[in-house]
């Protein structure tokens, strides 16, 4: 059917823990020691990043702060472009807000690193208006292999959970997004000195 590797036991299968656990030689994460301070707000790592692009007029525009050890928080506002039922957020885009916190765990490691599994439940409705706030933290690191986990409450950090998420998060170089994105906008982010800084940020090569 396909050449894509199978990754093993959906979460929670029977047939095993599933690839979302640790293997038990995993370790803790290591905040980075240039880390942002605790409180300090990441900014987008791109201006057109649906997630946390400032950019991007329907995008979530999620501001994310870095918190104590490897841990962050997020927020965002859910506005009339994401919409799934009426006067309701989409589904999806709240994946996406989970994505996007998750994602900026790294800032933190100062590692690039892809979504390799995201896995989402929706506990509660979340509606037009909300203000989303948001936790995620690192638990393990093996080789290049980053787990996390993250929740998003309705109003603010007290309010009901409304959605969480465990995540496998993959290392990768900066080649993976020069080899893989559309010559277009790589062009424009090579010639972006903003842009570069903030992949040097990462302690890549650019
Ligand atoms: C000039 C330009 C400047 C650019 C500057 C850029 C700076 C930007 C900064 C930050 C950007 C971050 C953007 C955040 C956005 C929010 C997060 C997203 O939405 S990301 C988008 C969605 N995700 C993808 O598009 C991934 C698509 N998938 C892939 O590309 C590959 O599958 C990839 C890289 C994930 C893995 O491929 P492999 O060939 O590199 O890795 P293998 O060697 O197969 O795996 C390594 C280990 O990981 C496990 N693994 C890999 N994928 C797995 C999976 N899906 N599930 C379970 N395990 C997996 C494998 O089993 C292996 O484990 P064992 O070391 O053997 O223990």
């Amino acid at each position: 059917m396909s050449n894509v590797p199978s990754r093993g036991a959906p979460p929670g299968s029977p047939a095993g823990p599933g690839p979302l656990t640790p293997p038990a030689d995993a370790v803790p994460p290591v905040r980075h020691p240039d880390a942002p301070a605790p409180g300090e707000p990441l900014g987008a790592h791109y201006e057109h990043c649906f997630g946390c692009g400032e950019a991007q007029p329907h995008g979530l525009q999620l501001l994310a702060r870095a918190g104590e050890g490897v841990r962050i928080t997020a927020e965002f506002t859910v506005k009339p472009a994401h919409q799934g039922a009426p006067g309701l957020a989409h589904g999806g885009v709240l994946a996406t807000a989970l994505d996007e916190t998750l994602g900026s765990l790294n800032w933190l490691l100062r590692v690039i690193a892809v979504t390799g599994r995201l896995q989402t439940e929706f506990v509660r409705p979340v509606p037009v208006g909300t203000s989303l706030y948001l936790e995620a933290e690192v638990t393990a690191v093996h080789g290049r292999k980053i787990y996390c986990t993250a929740t998003g409450r309705l109003g603010g950090p007290e309010g009901p959970v409304a959605v969480r998420a465990d995540a496998l998060f993959i290392e990768v170089k900066v080649d993976h997004f020069i080899d893989n994105g559309r010559q277009e906008e790589i062009r424009a982010a090579m010639a972006d000195p903003d842009q570069i800084k903030r992949a040097r940020a990462f302690e890549v090569n650019p």
